[in-house]
């Protein structure tokens, strides 16, 4: 496995060890959307970890019948979400985290690992919503994770560090690529990949209507148009730089 800046041999030797950790590891999802799907989606598949060991909340039971029918436990309760899991991940809106870590605050211990993917919320805010010594992990995903082709950055808290990611890495890397850097390429990341793949789809559009518009009929355009930024992303990962340092 490439070495990658800030990994070291250690880490794939973690790594290595998590594997068995993770089949056991109790997983909480605050939140039963878009997001919490896409990722739980992407490690049920994998067969990482059982349905039994995944637990999700939201306020209503809007989303949650979609976790049930795989499995995964549900509740109203975001509280329940941290007392039977020992990863829980954030997976609201942004101006919802404060209520719901003032919440949940209480039940939050030194042996959780509280993974947010909140667009724009801080490691220090989250650390400052949170009791001390929290391990806390701040990660952006984009949706593709439901298809096991996401793109996800994520970086460490105070509290946390080269185990925790390594962890989260191993667990998450069923979702698609995962890596591990400093809080400053959280934000870039938003923009290039968690909102990026949007522009895809507007792009692809845009291929099509040219298409549409020379008479090709437009189902066979999009289908054309798609596969052809498919071929382009294969060959542009096969040739784009080693990471650099
Ligand atoms: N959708 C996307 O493409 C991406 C989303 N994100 C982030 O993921 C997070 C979730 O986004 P989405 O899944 O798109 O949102 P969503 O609106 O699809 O899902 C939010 C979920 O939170 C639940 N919820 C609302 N209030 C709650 C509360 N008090 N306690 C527990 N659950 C509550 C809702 O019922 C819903 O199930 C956001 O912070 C967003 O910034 C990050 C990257 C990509
Ligand atoms: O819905 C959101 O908040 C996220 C952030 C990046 C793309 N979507």
């Amino acid at each position: 496995m490439m070495n990658l800046p800030h990994q070291t041999n250690d880490s794939q030797m973690i790594q290595d060890d998590q594997t068995e950790a993770i089949s056991q590891m109790k997983i909480g999802f605050i939140g039963a959307g878009n997001m919490a799907f896409g990722i739980a989606q992407g490690i049920l598949t994998s067969g990482k970890v059982s349905p039994t060991n995944i637990i999700v909340s939201a306020p209503s039971m809007n989303n949650l019948p979609r976790f049930q029918e795989r499995g995964v436990a549900i509740t109203q309760v975001n509280e329940e979400v941290v007392e039977r899991s020992a990863v829980v991940f954030l997976a609201i809106k942004p101006h919802l985290i404060q209520g719901v870590l003032y919440g949940i605050s209480r039940c939050v211990t030194q042996q959780h690992i509280i993974v947010s993917m909140a667009a724009g919320v801080t490691i220090a805010t989250l650390e400052e919503l949170l009791p001390a010594k929290t391990r806390v992990i701040r990660m952006m995903p984009n949706l593709p994770c439901v298809l096991m082709e996401g793109a996800l950055i994520l970086t460490s808290g105070s509290c946390a560090g080269e185990k925790e990611e390594t962890l989260l890495k191993n667990l998450l890397s069923p979702c698609g690529l995962v890596e591990a850097g400093p809080e400053h390429w959280i934000d870039a990341h938003t923009g290039l990949s968690g909102s990026g793949v949007a522009f895809v789809y507007v792009f692809a559009e845009a291929l099509a209507e040219g298409a549409v518009k020379m008479g090709m009929p437009g189902a066979l355009a999009q289908r054309i148009a798609a596969q052809t930024i498919l071929v382009g992303s294969h060959a542009h990962l096969q040739y784009v730089p080693e990471y650099l340092n």
